[in-house]
Order: structure tokens, then C-alpha cells, then sequence
């Protein structure tokens, strides 16, 4: 037996969700490409969950579903109020949608039917548990989701206590649906992983976000942004960068496992970042983050991943940098609740061997002679 490290080209599963061949994302067969200039974030959700894009009663049906199940639990908010102010966001969230579980009269219900309503129950919660989480934070009171608008005009219009403008509701719904699913990622895998036990829905998406959280996955967004206010002006992108390099340090944003020509992602949130930039007359946070991929994969070959201009993006948006990977939660929750329904269908448990490498032949010493 030999280990394969991280499990580096190890095919784990079959899925019929979405996929990556020469260096092309699809979900469901349609490419990303398609999927971002022209579908909604509910759109691909229920294309992700149900396996074909929806007709307008489907998707009205749907939302009118997510619209019912927005509210949270008022015993949850009470929860979410006890939290530290200070504590990790994704920490909070990783409690929150641990505790929503609790709530569920139907959380361990293992019939199909009824973990597609919770797929849908967990899509339409996630944003408002999000919001709440950053609402007590501020000290101000959680606003109620509001029935018949997207989600991502609802997220914003619960962040903020007041309506979005369009522009904002677009570019937040394309970065949803570019985050939506990405084959078998660390935290797909995660929730795969956890619900093959037989375990439920709850604990598998909870798991997910434990794993979506850390730096070298979905966390990279957060660390984009640190790295951006650190740099702070383009004269000194150069030089910062360039101090990263030769101490070896990651560049946080660029290279990917799968991806080693460039994930087909960052090219639209760079365009959105231009954009929204343009549109406020102030491209700084763009202009920076294109020096930064100038030096990058210049020196080393490596490409912006899909945290890299997501960071410019959300922060043109006016979002908190402590709100990026929660945003990426609420946007995968769909994704991860996919393969988690994909995962029962015909499961079997997740049970890898490991390659031994310790110590061999011991022999017991007693307590009282060691
Ligand atoms: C949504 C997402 O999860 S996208 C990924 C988000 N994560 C990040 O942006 C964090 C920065 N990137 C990374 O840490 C990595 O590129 C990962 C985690 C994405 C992929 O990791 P792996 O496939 O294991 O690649 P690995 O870390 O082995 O990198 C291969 C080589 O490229 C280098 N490298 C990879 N990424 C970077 C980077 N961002 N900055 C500098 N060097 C890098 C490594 O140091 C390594 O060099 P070496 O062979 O000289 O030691
Ligand atoms: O696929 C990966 O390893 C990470 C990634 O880009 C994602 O989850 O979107």
C-alpha cells in the first residue's frame, strides 16, 4: 500500500454533477461559461439538485419554497446572540447551521423526499443565518428575509436593512452561481464523506463548512482581501509581492490542485471586478489585484483561482471581508447538498486504508517501569 499525498489525482467517487475535463467546468453537462452570463443562482440549485434546468413553474415552485423556509428559528437568533462578537464568522456559522438541525422536526427523516426538502430548507436558511451572524455582530437587530425576491437580493437586503440596488443583486447572484459546485473539492468531499455513514444532512453540511473554512480552500477569499488592504496602494504591490516570493510564502488566491492552466472562474469576477470598479469610479482594488496576477504568474506560472477577484468584488460590493467565506458557503450549500443527496443514492461508507509508517514491534512496558 502506498499513500498518495493530499490524494492528488485519486479518483474517489463517481458524480454526475459537475465535472472538470481539460481544464472545463460544467454543471450537469452546461459549461460554467454559459451557466454565469445567462442563468440565476436558483436556477443552477435546482439544476444542481434535480439534475435538469427547471421551467418557469419549477422555478417558480422553488422559489416560492426557499421564500417559506427563509425564516430561522427565533430560539437560533437568541442563540447567535450569546456568540462572542469577536469570533470567526465561519465558526459562527459552522455552530449555527449545527444547532438549525436541533429545530428540524424532520432532521432525521433519511427518506429522499425528505432530504431534498431539507437541501432546500438549508439553501434558503443559510443567507439568513448569515446575515443575523453579521447584523448581532454590529450590535443591530437581525431584519426578516422578505418572500418573492432572489436570494441574493434578499441577503443583501438583510445585511444591509435596506433594498439593494440592481447592479449589486446582479454581480452577488453570477458569483453565487460560479461558486455553486466544483466536483470533488475539500469540503464536497467533506460532506461525501460524513453523510456516507449514514449520518444526516445537518451534519454533513456542517462538516463542509469546517472544512470550506480554512485558508487553502474556501478562507483564501478572506486572505485575499488581508493581503490587498496590506498592500494598500499600487506602488506597492511590486515590492510586496516580490517579499512573498523569495520567503517562499503562498500568494494567497493563485494555484489550484485541478487547474494548472487557470480556473475558468476567475476570468468573469475579473471582469466584474473592472466593472463595479468602473461603475464607482475607482478601479484601485482591481488595479492592484491585476499587478498582483502580473508578478504571480509571471515569476512562478500560477494562475488566480476563483478567491482571487472574488475579494475585489465583494468588498465593491460593500461586504465585510469577514463575510466572504460564509458568502461562499451560501453559494456551495447547493452544491454540497447535491452530492450529499447524490452520496445516499447507492451509498456505500468512506473507508480509505492508510500506509502505516510508525514504530513496529513494541513491546508493553508497564506503567510504574516507564
Ligand atoms: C475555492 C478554492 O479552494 S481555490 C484554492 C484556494 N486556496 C488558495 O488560494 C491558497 C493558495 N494556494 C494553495 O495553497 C495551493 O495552490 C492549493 C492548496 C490551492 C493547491 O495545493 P496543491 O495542489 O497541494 O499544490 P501545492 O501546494 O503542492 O503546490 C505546488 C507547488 O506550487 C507552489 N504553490 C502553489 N500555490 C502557491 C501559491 N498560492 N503561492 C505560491 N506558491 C504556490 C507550492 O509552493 C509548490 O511549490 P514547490 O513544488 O516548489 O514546493
Ligand atoms: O476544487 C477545489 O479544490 C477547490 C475549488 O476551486 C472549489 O471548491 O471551488
Amino acid at each position: 500500500m502506498t499513500a498518495t499525498k493530499g490524494l492528488e489525482g485519486i479518483v474517489a467517487t463517481t458524480s454526475s454533477i459537475s465535472s472538470i475535463v481539460d481544464g472545463v467546468l460544467t454543471y450537469r453537462g452546461y459549461n460554467i461559461d454559459d451557466l454565469a452570463e445567462q442563468a440565476t443562482f436558483e436556477e443552477v440549485a435546482y439544476l444542481l439538485w434535480f439534475g435538469k434546468l427547471p421551467n418557469a413553474q419549477e422555478l417558480q415552485s422553488l422559489q416560492k419554497d426557499m421564500s417559506d423556509y427563509a425564516a430561522i428559528p427565533d430560539a437560533l437568533i437568541e442563540q447567535i446572540k450569546l456568540y462572542p462578537k469577536d469570533t470567526n464568522t465561519m465558526a459562527a456559522l459552522r455552530s449555527a447551521v449545527s444547532s438549525l438541525a436541533l429545530y428540524d422536526k424532520e432532521a432525521e427523516d433519511m427518506s429522499q423526499e425528505a432530504n431534498e426538502k431539507k437541501a432546500v430548507k438549508l439553501q434558503a436558511q443559510l443567507p439568513t443565518i448569515v446575515a443575523a451572524i453579521a447584523r448581532i455582530r454590529q450590535g443591530l437587530e437581525p431584519v426578516a428575509p422578505k418572500a418573492g425576491v432572489s436570494l441574493a437580493e434578499n441577503f443583501l437586503y438583510m445585511l444591509r436593512g435596506e433594498q439593494p440596488e440592481e447592479t449589486s443583486i446582479k454581480a452577488l447572484d453570477q458569483a453565487l452561481v460560479l461558486h455553486a459546485d466544483h466536483e470533488l473539492n475539500a469540503s464536497t468531499f467533506a460532506s461525501r464523506v460524513t453523510v456516507a455513514t449514514l449520518s444526516d444532512i445537518y451534519s454533513g453540511v456542517t462538516s463542509a463548512i469546517g472544512a470550506l473554512k480554512g485558508p487553502l480552500h474556501g478562507g483564501a477569499n478572506e486572505a485575499v482581501m488581508k493581503m490587498l488592504n496590506e498592500v494598500g496602494t499600487i506602488d506597492k504591490a511590486e515590492a510586496y509581492i516580490q517579499q512573498k516570493l523569495d520567503n517562499r510564502e503562498k500568494i494567497m488566491g493563485f494555484g489550484h490542485r485541478v487547474y494548472k492552466n487557470g480556473d475558468p472562474r476567475a476570468k468573469h469576477l475579473q471582469k466584474m471586478s473592472k466593472e463595479l470598479g468602473d461603475m464607482k469610479g475607482n478601479t484601485t482594488l482591481y488595479d492592484i489585484s491585476v499587478l498582483i496576477e502580473e508578478v504571480v504568474t509571471g515569476q512562478k506560472g500560477l494562475k488566480p483561482n476563483v478567491d482571487f477577484y472574488s475579494a475585489s468584488v465583494y468588498t465593491q460590493l460593500g461586504i465585510e471581508h469577514e463575510l466572504f467565506t460564509p458568502i461562499f458557503a451560501i453559494s456551495r450549500v447547493s452544491g454540497w447538498t447535491a452530492h450529499i443527496l447524490e452520496q445516499y443514492d447507492g451509498n456505500r461508507i468512506i473507508r480509505p486504508r492508510a500506509e502505516y509508517t510508525g514504530l513496529t514491534d513494541q513491546k508493553y512496558v508497564p506503567l510504574d517501569l516507564r
